[in-house]
């Protein structure tokens, strides 16, 4: 690493965007929450409480019966008894979405046990018109020469990262316009595919719904065209960061496309469907997806999961804050030196929604911060940054 390490970003400065997200977003969340299904008293007083807690209080443990009490108390051995804005931003949202889930009952046995506090969004979403439309201009896709199919699906895997439910929460309407990819190695990634023979490639999810419908067609588009012989499709164990794909996400696309009336989405679906029968698309997931920590301090297992792969493709801002660190990093500071410690070849498909930024060249930089002072958190910018080892350009 050629300068010092910057600092980890905190939520504990008003005005900041990371305050923010605990001050102004969460609030509106929990309002949704409690409107989209109807908790009791004992759900609804619960998760008043984590929002006291998280805006004016300090981190507390989980209570001593949840099954993952252990693991919490050694992720957050050093951040117990502070005010939650002096955790790090990553940890302490993370931690955020493990005690809303805790303050609707989804790990403990009773009647709400399992139930997405989030599904009602995402399910409203993956039935929604926009979905319709996406649907329907697939089969105007069928007659493009692979390439250009494959450059298109690419972008529409990148956009779909745009307005995921969270940000959505507070964005205006015109902040969902997207303006530009400030940069784009796809170039690097298609020769990659295409030449590297019998491939394993790893798509790391983020956001259900119209995110992971793009992404799902973008896996089918890899396999159909030789450019991946199987895809790893990485979701989260459990409800995380309001939109976050989970399993049951992933079967509920699936079943969209496969209902589809445009055919070419509906053999989509088939195909699939056929793929995860067949192995050659392996739905998996890992607690470390949900951990408050950056890939750097990925276990052991994952990390050897990882390793063979041809490429993984890291979807959204979360994924690429965990990839290069959350950290105030200089826009300019090369996206390989914060990108290198990763397993495998690595492909990021963000839209820019937290302050973290790496990897750009300077006029661009200088560029951006002319015309929009929020560029780093707007959503209307994005990046395609690739990694492949220091033995490759
Ligand atoms: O990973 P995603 O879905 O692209 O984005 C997650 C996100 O909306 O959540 C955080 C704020 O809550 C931001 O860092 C980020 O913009």
């Amino acid at each position: 690493m050629s300068s010092a390490i910057p600092p980890v970003i905190l939520s504990d400065e008003p005005g900041s965007f990371a305050w923010g997200v605990f001050h102004e977003r969460h609030p509106r969340l929990v309002r949704q929450v409690i409107d989209a299904l109807p908790y009791g008293p004992a759900e609804r007083q619960r998760l008043e409480q984590l929002l006291v807690e998280s805006t004016t209080g300090v981190l507390t443990p989980l209570d001593e019966s949840a099954h993952d009490h252990e693991q919490w108390q050694e992720w957050g051995r050093d951040l117990f008894g502070l005010p939650w804005g002096e955790a790090p931003f990553l940890w302490a949202e993370s931690y955020f979405y493990r005690r809303l889930l805790e303050a609707t009952g989804y790990f403990a046995p009773g009647a709400w046990q399992g139930i997405d506090p989030f599904a009602p969004f995402k399910n409203a979403e993956l039935a929604g018109a926009a979905v319709d439309d996406e649907l329907a201009a697939l089969g105007d896709m069928v007659s493009l020469p692979a390439e250009e199919r494959g450059e298109r699906l690419l972008l529409s895997a990148l956009w779909g990262n745009r307005a995921d439910l969270g940000f959505k929460i507070t964005a205006a309407d015109d902040d969902l316009r997207p303006l530009g990819v400030l940069i784009d190695d796809s170039p690097r990634l298609w020769t990659e595919l295409a030449t590297v023979a019998d491939s394993r490639v790893c798509l790391v999810a983020d956001n259900a719904a119209g995110e992971l419908l793009p992404d799902l067609v973008l896996i089918d588009h890899l396999l159909v065209n030789g450019l991946a012989a199987q895809v790893v499709l990485y979701v989260k164990p459990y409800p995380y960061y309001v939109s976050d794909a989970t399993m049951a996400d992933v079967l509920a696309t699936v079943r969209r496309l496969r209902r589809a009336h445009e055919p070419a989405a509906e053999q989509i679906g088939r195909r699939l469907w056929q793929a995860m029968s067949g192995g050659t698309v392996l739905v998996r997931t890992h607690p470390f997806f949900c951990a408050p920590l950056p890939f750097h301090d990925m276990p052991a297992d994952l990390r050897s999961e990882l390793s063979g792969a041809a490429m993984t493709i890291l979807k959204g801002d979360l994924n690429y804050r965990r990839l290069v660190g959350d950290r105030l990093w200089p826009a300019t500071t090369p996206f390989t030196e914060v990108a290198a410690h990763f397993s495998s070849p690595v492909t990021t498909l963000r839209t820019l929604k937290s302050d973290v930024a790496v990897g750009i060249d300077a006029s661009t930089v200088a560029e951006v911060d002319a015309h929009d002072d929020a560029w780093r958190t707007s959503g209307k910018h994005a990046v395609i940054q690739v990694h492949i080892g220091t033995d490759k350009p």
